[in-house]
């Protein structure tokens, strides 16, 4: 455990990158995944699990926390970490990317953001201060900026003005924020597909000398390549010293392909979302356990894999519960597919120390591309 937050480079190849942050609540081994704990649970998982697969650091969200059950609740009875009984580093997202993709009735001006809560039509105002205010109620540990997350496609004018009002908030946010040496709060690089928007904006915010950045307004339905481009050009731009944490991603081709630029950290609500929905992420690839082919099919998920949900339950099991649409079928798939991606980050971790990430990359793509599931 470390008194104050610190990142530090183990190793680097090519630009894959292999660090440790250490907390007080504890280290962060990257590339590291966050599992996605939006209202204070990771859906269908217990803490204890999420800890056995492998998680060091999970992911809350202030839009739906403040909703329900409230910041000021959650402090009263602990703080997040002994509300949700996590002890483990916590990281929370600003509330800005939710506002506009959940509520109702938003107005966004310099202030901050006005809207309609998505559950009760109750009204609210989120600005950057009040944001870094329900973020400390929660006892987060990373905090994210308050921002503006552009919807691709978009004009240049309407990149340019988002990237903007964001950086002001990042500023904003740094003051607010203070000095916690044990905590940290990182900038959100915007500027959406502009490569001119996401150098300025990046530039801007590594000269605010913040504990970490994240690269923003991705992962928003754009192709993959553009994501991948927006990469190329933003990484360079930050401090190679500080953690780069790329929003929203992703798909297992996602993060290798994203490790391979530059990114330490990675949040994706699809390994626990696709477990709900029957889905099985294998290192042989996707497996749609709806489908009718898996309705005698004796083998499990995979015989070589340490995860009791991927080793002792027959497909024809699986298979049985997601058609009946019963609680054990999303439990057993969300925990294969959060032990499969903490199981992928672990072995990118180990094949950027023994600088053979690309070799290895290129391996487990194969596997997945073999599909004798
Ligand atoms: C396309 O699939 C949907 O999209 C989400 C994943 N993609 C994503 N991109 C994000 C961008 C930002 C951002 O720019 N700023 C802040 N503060 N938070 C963000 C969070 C993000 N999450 C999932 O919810 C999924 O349902």
């Amino acid at each position: 455990m470390a008194e104050t937050f610190s990142f530090k480079l183990i190793a680097i190849d090519g630009k894959a990158r292999r660090g440790v942050i250490s907390m007080p609540r504890g280290e962060i081994r990257t590339p590291a995944f966050m599992p996605v704990g939006t209202g204070g649970t990771v859906k269908a998982m217990y803490m204890d699990q999420v800890r056995g697969v492998g998680a060091d650091i999970i992911l809350g969200n202030t839009y739906h926390l403040m909703l329900r059950p409230g910041a000021e609740r959650v402090a009263k009875l602990g703080g997040l970490h002994e509300f949700a009984r996590w002890p483990h580093p916590i990281l929370t997202d600003s509330g800005g990317f939710q506002v506009m993709s959940l509520s109702k009735l938003r107005k966004l001006s310099e202030k901050g953001v006005t809207f309609r809560s998505h559950i009760d039509g109750a009204p609210y105002e989120m600005s950057p201060e009040r944001s870094i205010e329900i973020q400390g109620l929660l006892d987060s540990d990373i905090q994210m900026q308050l921002d503006e997350c552009t919807a691709l496609p978009a004009k240049p004018t309407e990149i340019e003005r988002a990237m903007e009002l964001s950086l002001r908030w990042a500023e904003r946010c740094k003051t607010a924020f203070g000095d916690q040496p044990g905590k940290a709060m990182f900038g959100i690089v915007q500027g959406g597909d502009s490569a001119v928007m996401r150098v300025r904006s990046a530039q801007a915010l590594k000269a605010m000398d913040l504990k970490g950045y994240a690269v923003g307004g991705l992962a928003v339905g754009e192709p993959q390549a553009v994501m991948l481009e927006m990469l190329e050009i933003t990484c360079p731009e930050l401090p190679a010293n500080r953690p780069r944490y790329l929003m929203g991603v992703g798909t297992p081709d996602d993060i290798l392909k994203s490790v391979a630029r530059g990114i330490d950290m990675f949040d994706c609500v699809m390994p626990t979302r696709a477990g709900r929905h029957g889905l099985a992420y294998t290192r042989r690839g996707k497996i749609n356990l709806r489908n009718a082919r898996h309705a005698d099919d004796p083998r499990p998920l995979d015989e070589e894999s340490d995860c009791p949900a991927a080793r002792d339950y027959s497909r024809a099991y699986l298979h049985h519960l997601v058609r009946s649409q019963e609680s054990l079928g999303a439990m057993l798939l969300t925990w294969n597919n959060l032990s499969y991606y903490q199981k992928l980050m672990q072995d990118i971790r180990a094949a950027i120390e023994a600088k053979a990430f690309e070799t290895r990359a290129a391996e487990i793509s194969e596997g997945w591309a073999r599909g004798d599931i």
